[in-house]
């Protein structure tokens, strides 16, 4: 499978490296405005395939993205300390309108894989600018909240974090929702599984735990100015779903029709992902609070959209 990645800064780059460790894709095309950086990243990561899988990892331009499956958009900039998502929607939207511009005519049957943010209306923006059906423009949205959720929750429960089945929902942002009501450990509640082993997990404990995933890309930030690494194995995570037609249950953002009553919002569900990309979308059970918190992340997301027909 052909992978092009359009942005080759810290996230593309590291995008790059997972897929190229994991055997993600047998071909990685990387585009940058910057070509010195795109060509000095390819190089770079080309120089652990000896220890990887069999992938070739080059720079190129647009034209090189012909016969790509798959493209991941993360061009544009990013939030700087204490600065939030959403302040870079309209400086985003903007690159986004020219890359998409020089994508569409080299790439009209790829699926795109969005990571820049704010990532859900930076989805909603794709769509709207390729004129794509929504199954096809997939952003990351909470693939990596919910990663960090499954950290946390498995570390103060003392197992795997594969084994923690729980999902956040909504914008990959401040109004998303840690979905508690049906998280598991293995196939028993987490309450049930917490009292089995002697453990709590009272009311502050999932506050402090919710608190710190939708905190997690401040202090990364504040400590070393992005994050990279969790999202960059959680496009090619994607990726892989996409390119084994996994069918695969993964919170990821898409244009959705409904979400509790709010119309045509780009946000995250747990949604089934395969070859033809987002095929499906779960509507898991929530408790009155998270069915709140839910229609008020839809609400905050589409307030913005008008921002990106200025864009
Ligand atoms: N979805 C998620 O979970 C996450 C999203 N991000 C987002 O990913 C985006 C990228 O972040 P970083 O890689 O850290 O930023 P970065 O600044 O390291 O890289 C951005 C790259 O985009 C390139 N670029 C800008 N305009 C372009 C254009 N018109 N055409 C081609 N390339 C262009 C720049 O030259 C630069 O290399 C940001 O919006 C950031 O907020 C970051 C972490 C997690
Ligand atoms: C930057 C960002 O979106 C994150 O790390 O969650």
């Amino acid at each position: 499978m052909k992978i092009g990645i359009v942005g080759t800064g810290m996230v593309g780059s590291s995008a790059a490296f997972a897929m190229a460790l994991r055997g993600t894709a047998s071909e990685i095309v990387l585009v940058d405005r910057n070509a010195d950086l795109a060509s000095a990243h390819a190089q770079d990561i080309s120089h652990a395939v000896p220890f990887a899988r069999a992938v070739t990892v080059r720079a190129g331009d647009y034209a090189d993205l012909a016969g790509a499956r798959i493209v991941v958009l993360a061009a544009g900039v990013g939030q700087k300390p204490g600065e939030t998502r959403l302040a870079l929607l309209g400086r985003n939207a903007a690159v986004f309108r020219q890359v998409v511009e020089q994508l569409m005519p080299v790439v009209p049957d790829a699926l795109f894989l969005i990571a820049s943010n704010p990532v859900d209306l930076m989805t909603y923006a794709v769509r709207r600018f390729s004129g794509l059906p929504a199954s096809r423009v997939i952003g990351s949205g909470t693939i990596l909240d919910t990663a960090r959720f499954r950290v946390l929750v498995g570390e103060h429960l003392g197992i795997a974090p594969r084994s923690v089945h729980a999902y956040v929902l909504g914008e990959h942002g401040d109004s998303e929702v840690a979905v508690w009501s049906s998280a598991m450990a293995g196939n028993v509640p987490l309450e049930a599984f917490a009292a089995q082993t002697g453990r709590t997990l009272t009311a502050d404990k999932r506050a402090e735990i919710s608190d710190a995933v939708r905190n997690a890309a401040y202090t990364i930030i504040s400590g070393k100015g992005s994050t990279y690494y969790g999202i960059g194995a959680g496009l090619a995570r994607i990726a892989e779903a996409i390119g084994a037609d996994e069918r695969a249950v993964l919170s990821v953002s898409t244009v959705t029709a409904d979400v509790e009553g709010i119309e045509d919002v780009p946000l995250s569900l747990p949604r089934i992902v395969g070859a033809e990309g987002v095929t499906a979308e779960l509507r898991p059970d929530l408790d009155a609070d998270e069915r709140a918190a839910l229609r008020k992340s839809a609400e905050t997301i589409a307030a913005l959209k008008p921002a990106i027909d200025e864009a």
